[in-house]
């Protein structure tokens, strides 16, 4: 198996905030609270399409965020939530978390889905603090922020298109010119060597995945050379490209090749004589190409087409793609046994939260951190007294004050949280 991996960063959209408001009726100068609650932030939610074979757009875009809620108004108004952001993922993949290699979500089902970072909540406007103590609370909060995270994508893929020829006919160099990712090359099960692999993608977006299939001679399927390890792959492999040179380099007969390489194909298995094949010809930048060309064409069935093109010079490459893509389209897909046992979608642990930790600075200022007081202090609206108070109360209830002054802090010192310093007053 060959694993195609990428990295991609994912935020979910933060909470709005919610609001601070009074109605304010004429004959009601200081009417009851009006603030509404901020909308939700925007999960992103990674979905399966089917159509897709490849990690490859991730090439192009590696960074996702979603929305962030709408504020809260005054009128008793909510802000509205955000829409998800919808990523579209291939059959296969695997999300892990890139730091610990922690297993998110396995996507294997057409449509199927699983939330990879959730958005944060709306913050509530004025009128959620009202009391029988306090009627007329100056209290909101701001959103949760949205998560955010690394993830890794895993996919693990097939060949789609194996490219067989004598050596030296140019296939390692077709795989270079016209793939852009190479995949890791992971638990290779047959023998230490490995064909390359190369993710192709057509330029109206189609991708799929080549290998280079070295070493096929004559005499191949009977472990003549190293073509036979070879020869697997192309068994597992939809459809097969095969690379003739046309220079008719130390003399070789093109025909020949061809009728050699097809034999030795369908000797090691009767099947490969069905697979799909596209024939290419190669190296036309060289002299005499053209008539060996002519020459190879009168030989084979007038209606096998064959795509001439220079891996060199990267004429043809553009139809032959397009060719392949075309033809893995009439192609039935792999069948994925080990996936169909099941659905599987292994959602994430929440993480711990760990309340607070205390340590100092150099300048000997106590620090305080942790995911939930940073929340807590994300999700205070500093421009009302009421709701620092409310703030300074939720550290009292978490023993903060308690374990600052353990810590040895006095009144006048300076404690830090996040970007915010206060002074410690007993
Ligand atoms: N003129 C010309 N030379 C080419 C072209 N494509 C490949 N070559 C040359 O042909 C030689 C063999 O190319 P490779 O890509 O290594 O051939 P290969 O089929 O992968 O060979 P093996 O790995 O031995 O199976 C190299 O010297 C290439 O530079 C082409 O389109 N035109």
């Amino acid at each position: 198996m060959f694993v195609d991996q990428v990295k991609v960063y994912v935020k979910a959209g933060d909470g709005g905030n919610g609001s601070v408001a009074f109605r304010r009726e004429i004959y009601e100068p200081k009417g009851g609270p009006a603030g509404g609650d901020g909308g939700n932030g925007g999960d992103v939610v990674f979905e399966v399409d089917e159509g897709l074979n490849t990690l490859m757009d991730f090439r192009y875009q590696r960074h996702f965020k979603a929305k962030r809620g709408e504020n809260g108004m005054g009128k008793s108004m909510h802000g509205k939530n955000a829409d998800p952001l919808k990523v579209s993922v291939p059959p296969g993949t695997t999300v892990k978390i890139a730091e610990t290699g922690e297993v998110i979500a396995d996507l294997v089902t057409h449509k199927q889905t699983a939330i990879i970072a959730k958005g944060g909540r709306g913050g509530r406007g004025n009128i959620r603090f009202t009391s029988a103590r306090n009627r007329a609370p100056e209290i909101a909060e701001n959103g949760e922020p949205g998560e955010e995270l690394e993830v890794q994508l895993e996919l693990k893929v097939l060949a789609d298109v194996g490219l067989v020829g004598f050596p030296s006919v140019g296939k390692s160099t077709l795989l270079s010119t016209v793939s852009a990712a190479r995949p890791k090359i992971a638990d290779y099960h047959f023998t230490t060597l490995a064909p390359n692999l190369g993710v192709v993608e057509t330029s109206d977006h189609r991708s799929f995945v080549m290998a280079d299939l070295p070493g096929l001679i004559e005499g191949a399927h009977e472990g003549v050379g190293l073509g036979y390890q070879f020869l697997k792959h192309v068994e597992r492999t939809r459809v097969i490209v095969h690379v003739i040179d046309m220079s008719s380099f130390e003399g070789r007969d093109p025909y020949e090749d061809y009728v050699t390489i097809n034999r030795e194909l369908k000797q090691y298995d009767q099947r490969l004589e069905e697979k799909p094949q596209i024939i290419v010809a190669n190296k036309m930048d060289m002299p005499e190409a053209e008539n060996h060309l002519q020459g190879f064409k009168e030989k084979i069935d007038a209606d096998i087409q064959v795509y001439p093109i220079s891996a060199f010079t990267k004429e043809g490459l553009h139809d032959l793609l397009f060719a392949i893509a075309d033809l893995l389209d009439k192609t039935p897909k792999f069948e994925m046994q080990e996936e169909k046992e099941e659905e599987r979608v292994v959602y994430r642990h929440k993480q711990e939260e760990d309340d607070f930790k205390i340590t100092r600075d150099s300048d000997g200022a106590y620090v305080i951190s942790g995911n939930k007081i940073e929340r807590l202090f994300k999700m205070t609206d500093f421009s009302h007294d009421e709701s620092v108070q409310r703030f300074s109360r939720q550290l009292r209830k978490l023993g903060v004050d308690n374990a600052l002054r353990k810590r040895g802090a006095s009144d006048g010192d300076t404690v830090r949280l996040l970007d915010f310093e206060f002074e410690f007053i007993e």
